[in-house]
């Protein structure tokens, strides 16, 4: 088990600046995810850590030692690409055996452990195949395998899952889980899907045009964003404008204390599970902001229910699960819905997350 520490990376592509200065730990055995949007360098920086590209400044420490002036097939990585990359003229044991091969394995031994890889990616009984006679997910399975017989000190998988239909994408992404747990590997893996982020990690660094947004555990980054940007890319995020007054925000036609002291251009932003719908008008008034909505548009999906609604403070969609019929008769109507105080997260002008002290 290996420890990771990405020192003030750097990296421009003629004067574009692709890399920022990024740091970044990752623990040992842990399952890290570069999470963000297209070309905000989550693969430049895995080409960086594996070696494929070399970074303008900064270090990649791996157990306390440098080793970014090595050649990649000396920094004992291993890595799984979008397009399988498997040999194609090697059948799939032949596959699996490649490193073990490079690296002077015995016969015996290379068999125990293409044996043990076919099993754990469940691909027993298929290792005389060729690549061409599997499947794309198959494929992706050998590809897996491949990196792990090794036991790399690094395993780096770079959007893995993406050419899999949605079914294969779940299947695989709890096997990798299952057997990166099982082996302990330290794991950095790119993705721009933020369920499969989430379902997958022990934590997340969220990435924007080549700065690191935040890093929590899933439930951190969902549940407590950090800044505007993590809060709006993962899930679904209501965002209501605020604007200040004086030690106050103001609201639409409300006005609430913050513990901050308050500037322009707040946002108040929360999510559509956690707005109330139906909450009662009257009672108390502390614990939650009350709003009237008229609603737009009822979407039922079993389970639960989409709810879009217009309130003086503009657009809001709220989720309920496990909807009453009642609540499903208010199309048109205009209804009273809650935003709880403990729900509300409040953004600053510059994106970071401030405290709200309303529930005084
Ligand atoms: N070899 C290169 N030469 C020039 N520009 C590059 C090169 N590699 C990447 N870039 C640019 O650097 C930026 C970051 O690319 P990168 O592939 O790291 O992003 P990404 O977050 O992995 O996106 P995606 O999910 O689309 O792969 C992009 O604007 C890309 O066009």
């Amino acid at each position: 088990m290996s420890r990771l520490d990405i020192r003030t990376i750097e990296k421009s592509f003629g004067d574009v600046r692709v890399l920022k200065g990024v740091d970044l730990t990752v623990e040992s055995g842990e399952f890290f995810t570069l999470l963000g949007p297209s070309g905000c360098g989550k693969t430049t920086l895995l080409r960086i850590i594996a070696g494929f590209q070399r970074q303008d400044a900064g270090e990649i420490v791996v157990d306390g030692d440098r080793i970014d002036a090595r050649p990649a097939h000396k920094r004992d990585i291993g890595m799984v690409f979008q397009d399988y990359a498997v040999f194609p003229h090697l059948t799939v044991a032949e596959n699996i055996a490649f490193g073990l091969r490079a690296r002077r394995m015995g016969d015996a031994d290379v068999r125990a452990r293409v044996d043990e890889g076919l099993r754990m990616v469940r691909l027993e009984g298929l290792g005389q195949r060729l690549p061409s006679e599997l499947s794309g997910g198959q494929q992706q399975r050998v590809g897996l395998a491949r990196a792990m017989a090794i036991r790399p000190k690094l395993l780096l998988m770079d959007e893995p899952l993406s050419n899999l239909d949605a079914k294969l994408r779940v299947d695989l992404r709890e096997d990798i889980r299952d057997i990166q747990k099982r082996l302990g590997i330290t794991t950095i893996y790119v993705t721009h899907d933020q369920e499969e982020a989430l379902a997958i990690s022990d934590r997340i660094c969220v990435m924007d045009r080549g700065v690191v947004e935040q890093v929590g555990t899933p439930f951190e980054v969902y549940r407590a964003p950090r800044r505007r940007f993590a809060a709006a890319f993962v899930g679904t995020m209501n965002f209501v404008a605020a604007d200040s007054d004086g030690g106050r925000v103001r609201i639409g036609p409300l006005t609430l204390p913050v513990a901050a002291p308050a500037r322009d251009g707040f946002q108040l932003a929360i999510r559509p599970e956690n707005v109330v719908v139906g909450a009662p008008t009257d009672g108390d008034a502390r614990g939650a902001i009350r709003l009237e909505g008229a609603v737009r548009k009822i979407t039922f999906l079993g389970r639960e229910a989409h709810y879009t609604l217009s309130t003086p403070v503009g657009e809001i969609v709220a989720q309920v699960a496990d909807p009453t019929r009642e609540l499903l008769d208010v199309e048109g109507r205009t209804i009273a819905i809650a935003l709880p105080y403990d729900k509300v997260v409040l953004f600053t002008a510059e994106g970071d997350a401030t405290p709200f002290g309303a529930a005084t």
